[in-house]
């Protein structure tokens, strides 16, 4: 089989926050700060409570267009000997700052992700996140977080052992996802986001 060559050129993606922003309001529903900000389903792969297999990334609203986040580095998130994987780090970056965009009140999808991987992670680890809107232009949002291990007692040390800077899309979430709906686990639960009945 040919497999067609992908033009680089056509890539869209890149992280470079526009001069000309709208101004960012928090949006007057979003969680009070201190708040477990629970938007997504119970089978989300980063922060669904029945997500067997998920990262139980829990984001919590902050002051202003700010989130904080935790997750415990779990055994089975092994990528390195002892380490954690890069690509479940980026997916818990993902899920943070997806979360931190609903404060402007806007649901969004990932346009594009980016992360420096500053220190190796150990698995039992507990991570936290802090994340921040930086900006939004139309629909876009651009964000940025960064990750640290939490110490024994509870302190943060003093460098990020991760950093990231994502854009966001925003999108209507009944047109979005809806031909998608037959596919997912509990089709039911998405009746509110979607205008079609689940099959
Ligand atoms: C069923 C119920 C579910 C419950 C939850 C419902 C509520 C939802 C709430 C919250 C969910 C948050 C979940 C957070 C955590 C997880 C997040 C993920 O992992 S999401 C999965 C990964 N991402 C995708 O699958 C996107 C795939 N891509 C697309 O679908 C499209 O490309 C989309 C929607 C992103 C854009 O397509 P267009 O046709 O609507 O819009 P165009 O015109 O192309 O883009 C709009 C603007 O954005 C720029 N843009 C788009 N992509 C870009 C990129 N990669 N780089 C730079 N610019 C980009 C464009 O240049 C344009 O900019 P200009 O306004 O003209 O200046």
């Amino acid at each position: 089989m040919e497999v067609a060559e992908l033009d680089y050129r056509a890539v869209r993606g890149s992280f470079a926050v526009p001069d000309d922003l709208e101004p960012l309001d928090r949006h007057p529903k979003a969680t009070p700060p201190g708040e477990a900000m629970r938007y997504h389903h119970a089978l989300c792969y980063g922060c669904g409570d029945d997500a067997v297999n998920g990262l139980h990334v829990v984001v919590t609203a902050g002051d202003g267009v700010t989130a904080t986040a935790t997750m415990r580095v779990a055994p089975w998130m092994e990528g390195g000997p002892g380490l954690i994987h890069g690509g479940i780090l980026s997916a818990a970056f993902d899920e943070v700052m997806g979360t931190t965009a609903l404060l402007i009140g806007v649901p969004v999808v990932t346009g594009h992700l980016e992360i420096d991987y500053a220190r190796p992670i150990p698995i039992d680890s507990s991570l936290r996140f802090t994340a921040d809107v930086l900006g939004r232009q139309r629909r876009k949002v651009y964000l940025s977080a960064a990750a640290h291990i939490v110490g024994d007692a509870g302190e943060l040390p003093v460098g990020p052992v991760a950093t990231s800077r994502a854009l966001f899309i925003g999108i209507d979430p009944r047109e979005h996802f809806a031909e998608h709906l037959a596919n997912a686990q509990r089709p039911d639960e998405h009746q509110r986001w979607t205008k079609y009945s689940s099959p």
